[in-house]
């Protein structure tokens, strides 16, 4: 990928100022454990992200699909152009939303449901497009289960009675959940950001990338980044703006960013699990103090919370709109 003269003018603005510290603390989550819900709420409050090990998610389903998105993103630039622009869903290339945000990757954005048209995906057979497709729904059945299953042992932790209080809004035929597939190439600079800084807005994240190192976050208010150390054998998990929300802002939406790595290009693949547009997102009463409104938000649908963030920049802060004015 080349830039052009006015994109390498709006790359020299995201330029990062701060030499990132390599994270070596965070929350690893066996679990094939059964005593990983105390340090699952933990990994939350404290980060709002953590990684996750012993998933049982075959391997196959890993591999398949992370080849068939390369076999994709090795495709001549006007066949991939073919299956875009991303508007809500397809591929995407430097721009990222609608608002002027660009990174130094290429993307494909899909529906989880059935909307997308997976002619669009350019050349090759209609076998290879339905090989893709299946890798795709084979893939991101897999990891919505664990996602559903996260969810599940947080409720527990939180003490909330209705255990599927998270799950159910991404096991719901009309869940809004997205996935994307981000192809980051050797940049010709090491200090470009790949993926500018932003929340995700939905529930929650599940993150899988090849070996090549890039994620950064960034905790709580601080505004230092922490380099995620790779690990193609295990999932990031990140609690999601509307998770945010429904613990009451106990469990934090995690900062973070990618940068692109100048020697070897970066294949990742997200799950977003969010819920029906219809939904309305608030605190969960059980997590409010009994007797008092300490509720920090006010309540909003899922579709008013997603129509405000597609028309932020990625960097923006989203929740604030959403915050009720606290009298001191
Ligand atoms: C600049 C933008 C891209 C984004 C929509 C937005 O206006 C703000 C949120 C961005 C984000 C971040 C997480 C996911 O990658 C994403 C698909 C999402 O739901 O919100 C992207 C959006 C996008 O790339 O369209
Ligand atoms: O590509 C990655 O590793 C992360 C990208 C990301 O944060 C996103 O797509 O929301
Ligand atoms: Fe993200």
């Amino acid at each position: 990928m080349v830039l052009s003269p006015l994109e390498q003018q709006q790359f020299s603005v995201v330029r990062p100022s701060i030499t990132p510290t390599l994270f070596h603390g965070i929350p690893v989550i066996d679990l094939s454990n059964p005593d990983s819900t105390s340090c699952l709420v933990k990994a939350c409050e404290d980060y709002g992200f953590f990684k996750v090990i012993n998933h049982g998610i075959p391997t196959h389903f890993i591999s398949n699909l992370e080849s068939q998105a390369i076999d994709f993103f090795s495709l001549p630039l006007h066949e991939k152009l073919k299956a875009g622009p991303p508007n809500p869903f397809g591929y995407g290339n430097k721009s990222i939303g609608h608002n002027g945000d660009i990174g130094w990757l290429e993307y494909l954005l899909l529906t989880t449901d059935h909307d997308f048209d997976y002619q669009k995906l350019a050349s090759g057979s209609p076998q290879t497009r339905e090989s893709f497709r299946r890798a795709i729904n084979d893939y991101v059945s897999a990891v919505k289960n664990m996602a559903c299953q996260i969810l599940e042992l947080l409720a527990d932790g939180l003490r909330i009675q209705e255990k599927n209080v998270f799950s159910k809004l991404l096991m719901d035929e009309q869940s809004d959940s997205v996935f994307r597939l981000n192809h980051y190439p050797p940049s010709p600079d090491k200090n470009l950001i790949g993926f500018g800084e932003h929340t995700d807005p939905q529930i929650i994240s599940v993150l899988r990338s090849n070996n090549t190192s890039g994620l950064q976050i960034s905790l709580k208010d601080d505004s230092s980044w922490f380099s995620v150390p790779p690990d193609q054998d295990s999932f990031f998990i990140n609690v999601g703006d509307s998770l945010q929300v429904m613990t009451n802002g106990r469990f934090k939406s995690v900062k973070h960013r990618v940068l692109a790595n100048s020697e070897k290009s970066r294949v990742s693949m997200i799950y977003f699990g969010g819920p029906p547009l219809s939904e309305k997102i608030a605190p969960l009463p059980s997590l409010l103090m009994e007797g008092e409104n300490s509720s920090l938000y006010k309540e909003f649908t899922w579709f008013e919370y997603k129509k405000s963030a597609y028309e932020s920049r990625l960097a923006d802060n989203r929740l604030c709109l959403f915050e009720k004015i606290v009298a001191s």
